[in-house]
């Protein structure tokens, strides 16, 4: 049993040590963070995925996995390191990539023999043939870079990683290819090989494809309400066509989250240095952005003053199944409702914590939906988490001051919404209650 080291233990990190473990390797992670080093030790993960801590646990005891702080400990010894840092976002959009070059110069200064080094983090196309250089400028032994882009998405990170539907490696040489493919062998999942800029580029192909169709949908959603039409049955419709198929093709409030947002601004930026002008990114981006405008339009509308009016908040997490908020589309809506003077009490399953952390007391946090919606004089939901959506419909009906809710989820059928006396709003399929002046009737 070889041993791989893993620096940068995020969500990528983290779960790439795991699998890696799992899979009969012996893993040190090495992270710079001393709280999540001491709580990932004692078997508790710092992110929130289902299933991750018993993993975790397992590992600690079969010793394949360690975390340290400490990168002579890591590093020392290793013929693999896995590099999984972040790459946030610039001002300018661009990816930052200081966490990435400190991790590098941190590996060739502890190397004691010859390595490979795998990039997980998603770069900008060449950001692996840089790395190249700088380690061997800086380490006493040769090293190869191999890219091998992530692909996992939050809450879903095991099993996206034990039945990855590819594996992408990009490598300027055989040999280092065929190693990583032989360190994954044991996950008997599809690769991919190719060059590493075209691997680096499959990366934000991929994020940037997903988001041009959320963008896509939600841009019908805007013409549904326009011409008529349902946009919930449109998605369906066209989703059936297995050439268009049914993912991400469900209309809301927008994407948030961790990636999709600094990948699409990244790609522009990248293609930008190519004086290459990516109008249909920016068109993705723009839309993305208005999203949100078009659901405070929803409020503003239909309230002419919100100052003092109590708005529930159903859902702060940038999706279901994770307590992340990074770039969550909730926490601007929530900013607007404030500037608009509402009170704002936010309810979300996993990521009141998070939340208080950015939003702190300017806002009050209830801790269930009921809490939540009781005597409020509107709900916007934000978050589909299945215990919002599996909340009755009459309960808003009952419990709130006035029954209005604002869904940029499409949580509920409009039908059930009618039946239940509820005046309710969604994405895409608003224009049927506006005519027929049904389902729209709050309590009073
Ligand atoms: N979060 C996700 O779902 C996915 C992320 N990615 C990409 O993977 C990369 C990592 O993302 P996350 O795991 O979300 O990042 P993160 O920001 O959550 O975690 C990065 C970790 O690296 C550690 N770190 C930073 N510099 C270090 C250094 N010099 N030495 C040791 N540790 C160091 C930090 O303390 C932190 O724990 C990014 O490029 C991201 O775009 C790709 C696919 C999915
Ligand atoms: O590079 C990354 O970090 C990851 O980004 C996404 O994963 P993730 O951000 O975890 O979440 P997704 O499930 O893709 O959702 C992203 C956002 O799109 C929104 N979304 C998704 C699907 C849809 O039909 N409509 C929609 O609005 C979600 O609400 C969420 O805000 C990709 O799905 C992963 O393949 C990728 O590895």
């Amino acid at each position: 049993m070889k041993k791989i080291t893993v620096v940068g233990t995020g969500y990528v990190g983290l779960v790439t040590g795991v699998a890696l473990a799992e899979i009969g390797h012996h893993v040190v992670c090495l992270d710079k963070d001393v709280e999540k080093v001491e709580l990932m030790c004692s078997g508790i993960s710092p992110i929130y995925e289902a299933g991750l801590e018993g993993y975790l646990a397992h590992h600690l005891r079969t010793e394949r996995l360690e975390f340290t702080t400490d990168p002579a400990v890591a590093i020392d010894g290793a013929e693999l390191v896995f590099i999984a840092v972040g790459t946030p976002e610039l001002a300018d959009g661009s990816a930052d990539l200081s966490y990435l070059r400190e991790a590098c110069m941190t590996v060739a200064e502890y190397l004691s023999g010859p390595a490979t080094i795998v990039i997980k983090s998603t770069v900008p196309v060449g950001t692996n043939d840089l790395i190249e250089q700088l380690i061997n400028e800086h380490a006493l032994y040769p090293i190869s870079v191999v890219s091998n882009p992530e692909f996992l998405r939050e809450g879903q990170a095991l099993y996206d990683t034990f039945q990855a539907e590819r594996i992408v490696i990009g490598s300027e040489n055989k040999a280092t290819g065929e190693l990583l493919q032989e360190v994954y062998a044991p996950l008997a999942r599809p690769v991919f090989h190719t060059d590493r800029r075209s691997a680096e580029l499959i990366k934000y192909a991929s994020n940037a494809f997903l988001a041009t169709k959320i963008s896509f949908i939600n841009e019908m959603a805007a013409l549904c309400d326009q011409l008529g039409a349902n946009v919930d049955d449109v998605a369906w419709g066209m989703g059936m066509d297995t050439r268009i198929g049914h993912s991400f093709l469900k209309a809301g409030a927008g994407y948030g989250g961790s990636c999709f947002p600094k990948d699409t601004k990244a790609l522009v930026q990248i293609a930008k240095e190519v004086e290459h002008d990516f109008q249909l990114m920016k068109a993705v981006i723009d839309i993305n952005d208005f999203q949100r405008h078009r659901i405070l339009k929803w409020m503003k509308d239909h309230y002419t003053n919100m100052r003092g009016l109590r708005i529930a908040v159903l859902g702060l997490s940038f999706k279901p199944n994770t307590d992340d908020i990074r770039e969550a589309p909730s926490l601007k809506l929530i900013e607007a409702l404030i500037e608009c003077g509402a009170d704002v009490v936010a309810y979300d399953p996993a990521a009141i914590p998070n939340a208080k952390e950015v939003l702190a007391e300017r806002i009050c946090y209830a801790y269930s939906v009921e809490e939540a919606i009781e005597k409020a004089d509107g709900c916007l939901i934000m978050t589909e988490w299945n215990e919002i959506k599996e909340t009755p419909i009459e309960v808003y009906h009952y419990l709130m001051e006035h029954a209005v809710v604002f869904d940029g989820r499409n949580c509920y059928s409009l039908e059930d919404a009618k039946r239940a006396g509820v005046m309710y709003y969604s994405v895409g399929r608003n224009y049927a209650s506006r005519r027929s002046g049904d389902g729209v009737k709050g309590k009073d």
